[in-house]
């Protein structure tokens, strides 16, 4: 068996696509494009490519970028003033806090600064709260990325078992949130979960977001299973994810490339959760915006 790609790139050009067309029209009529506060402080390398992206990307569809590079040194209380002057500015519908930040910053106590409807990050407890509920709220991009790329592809998700590999608030727990909200039976693995591979290989859909290259190899999934690799990881010889993606290959019903998978995605639905945002602010009947 050969794994089909799930091609987050091609999705996520499309959705692209469909944003542009879209905010072509009613951006004039609004008044206003959309427009995206990102704060990056210091120079993380994991951020700088998704920083890179995200303007390339919000560019191209029609979203104004607001925000920038701070030095490492900025205190809580500039950042916070920062936040609270994008949390008025008419002009941004959208405010991301690059992660992680600086040791010595608060980030949870930061991200509870920005007012829950701009916090396209989906991170503020009202964004988290809803999505424990299963209420419409704003979603942490990467994992509603990942719902939408299966979605996609038509994958059945009801009844099947979900393994996610990773706990991080940004990525692990609601994406494993979402999948239990679509009838798959969820287990979460973690640094300390003992036989992780007799874990993955009972999965139907498996997902690493762990970031540590060659963590799953073809003996850890089951055959015919899904696949999907968020993990970045930084090598001489380009990015790669968390999955031994030939080997992989080779027994996976569908699995997704690093880079061209779920990343592209997680820029694609950045820029989908900063213009429902702006829409709901306008009031405008939003399309569905399907890819
Ligand atoms: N493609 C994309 O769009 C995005 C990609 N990423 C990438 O995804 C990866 C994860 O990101 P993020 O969730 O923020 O990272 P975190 O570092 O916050 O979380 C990593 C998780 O992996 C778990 N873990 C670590 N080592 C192992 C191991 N050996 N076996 C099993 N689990 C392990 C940790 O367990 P524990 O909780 O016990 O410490 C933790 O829950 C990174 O590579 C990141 O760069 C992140 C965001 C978006
Ligand atoms: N508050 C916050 N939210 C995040 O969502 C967040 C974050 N902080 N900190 C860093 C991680 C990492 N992350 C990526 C997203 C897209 C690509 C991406 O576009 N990847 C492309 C390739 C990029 C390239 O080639 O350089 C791809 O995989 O196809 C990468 C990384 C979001 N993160």
């Amino acid at each position: 068996m050969t794994a089909q790609i799930l091609d987050g790139k091609t999705l996520a050009q499309r959705l692209k696509g469909q944003l542009q067309t879209w905010l072509a029209e009613v951006s004039p009529q609004v008044g206003r494009p959309p427009g995206l506060a990102v704060i990056w402080v210091g120079d993380n390398p994991a951020s700088a490519a998704y920083v890179g992206q995200k303007q390339k990307s919000c560019a191209q569809v029609g979203i104004t970028s607001f925000g920038g590079q701070f030095p490492a040194h900025t205190s809580q209380g500039e950042l916070a003033h920062l936040i609270q002057q994008f949390n008025q500015d008419e002009r941004v519908d959208g405010i991301l806090v690059q992660l992680p930040l600086p040791a010595d910053l608060d980030s949870t106590k930061l991200l509870h600064t920005i007012t829950p409807d701009k916090d396209v990050d989906g991170l503020h407890l009202v964004n988290l709260g809803k999505l424990l509920r299963g209420e419409p709220g704003l979603q942490s991009c990467t994992p509603a990325g990942v719902m939408r790329l299966l979605g996609h592809y038509q994958i059945p998700l009801a009844g099947k078992q979900a393994v996610v590999v990773g706990r991080s608030i940004l990525v692990g727990k609601p994406l494993g949130l979402l999948l239990l909200a679509s009838d798959a039976t969820v287990t979460f693995a973690h640094s300390r979960t003992p036989d992780l591979a007799g874990l993955t290989r009972q999965a139907d859909i498996l997902i690493s977001a762990v970031g540590r290259q060659g963590l799953i190899t073809p003996q850890m999934v089951k055959p015919g299973a899904v696949v999907v690799d968020v993990g970045i990881n930084r090598t001489p010889a380009g990015l790669v994810g968390d999955v031994d993606f030939v080997g992989v290959q080779a027994v996976a019903s569908y699995l997704t490339p690093v880079p061209g998978g779920v990343g592209a995605m997680t820029v694609a639905q950045l820029l989908l959760n900063t213009v429902q945002s702006y829409g709901q602010r306008h009031e405008l009947v939003m399309p569905q915006f399907s890819g």
